[in-house]
């Protein structure tokens, strides 16, 4: 059987203020895409538990695998910064040596760099090291947070392809959070558009770029491939 993630109810509130009120199905790769402010990082926030105390939160989430912080991987927006600067990156992995290998092997870093120090490698460079560590349990749940925002055009689409490369080859499932709906275009299969904390419009992603049913879906659309060659 497939995995999935069913959220079945998902709802964060500060005093009486919703923030967040949605529910979706993670089956294979999903994207959840809004502007600022929409409710993207409450919403992965809740998957992994990290909501601020000062917030309420009522979530009703099944899944046919256990879900727990072994299974689930997260991918932050800045490698820089989500790296120990003073620590070498073989000592920032939670598994055995051998397995280190493998990992590095597996986002296509030489093993030699596990010597070395965060400050010593590139963004790019870094970012695949932070993949790798997403991995080094029993990943079956990708969660994405902007991943690329703070890499250059090339190191992006770099990123993307070993996204897209090893979601296959661990058959994992994908939640990627972005307001950039190109980045996602070839690499989820399906798309939510959140607003002020509720959903818009969902649906597959190649229907939803050619067919978007509401306006502002159009404008994040237009906004994001202005200027850019898209493809059907
Ligand atoms: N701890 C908090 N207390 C009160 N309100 C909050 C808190 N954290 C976030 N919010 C509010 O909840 C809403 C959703 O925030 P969230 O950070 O999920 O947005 P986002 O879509 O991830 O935005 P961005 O793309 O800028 O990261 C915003 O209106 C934000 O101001």
């Amino acid at each position: 059987m497939s995995k999935a993630v069913d959220i079945k109810k998902l709802l964060i509130k500060s005093d009486d203020t919703k923030l967040v009120d949605i529910s979706f199905s993670i089956k294979d790769s999903t994207a959840l895409i809004g502007q600022s402010g929409s409710g993207k990082s409450l919403t992965l926030k809740a998957i992994l538990n990290l909501l601020p105390s000062s917030l309420s939160c009522e979530k009703k989430i099944s899944s046919n695998f256990d879900l727990n912080s072994k299974t689930i991987g997260f991918i932050p927006q800045n490698p820089f910064t989500s790296l120990s600067p003073m620590t070498k990156i073989k000592d920032q992995f939670f598994c055995k040596d051998k397995r280190k290998e493998e990992l590095l092997k597996l986002v296509g870093l030489e093993t030699s760099l596990l010597n070395r120090f965060p400050k010593e490698l590139s963004g790019g460079q870094l970012q695949r090291v932070v993949i790798a560590i997403a991995l080094s349990n029993d990943t079956k749940l990708l969660l994405l947070d902007e991943p690329t925002t703070a890499l250059d055009e090339t190191s992006k689409e770099t990123i993307l392809n070993l996204i897209e490369d090893i979601s296959k080859k661990l058959n994992l499932l994908i939640l990627f959070v972005t307001h950039d709906i190109e980045s996602i275009r070839n690499l989820c299969k399906e798309l939510i558009i959140i607003k002020d904390g509720h959903i818009l419009e969902q649906g597959l992603t190649k229907e939803i770029l050619t067919k978007p049913k509401e306006e502002y879906t159009k404008k994040l659309i237009n906004s994001t491939f202005k200027n850019k060659e898209f493809r059907k």
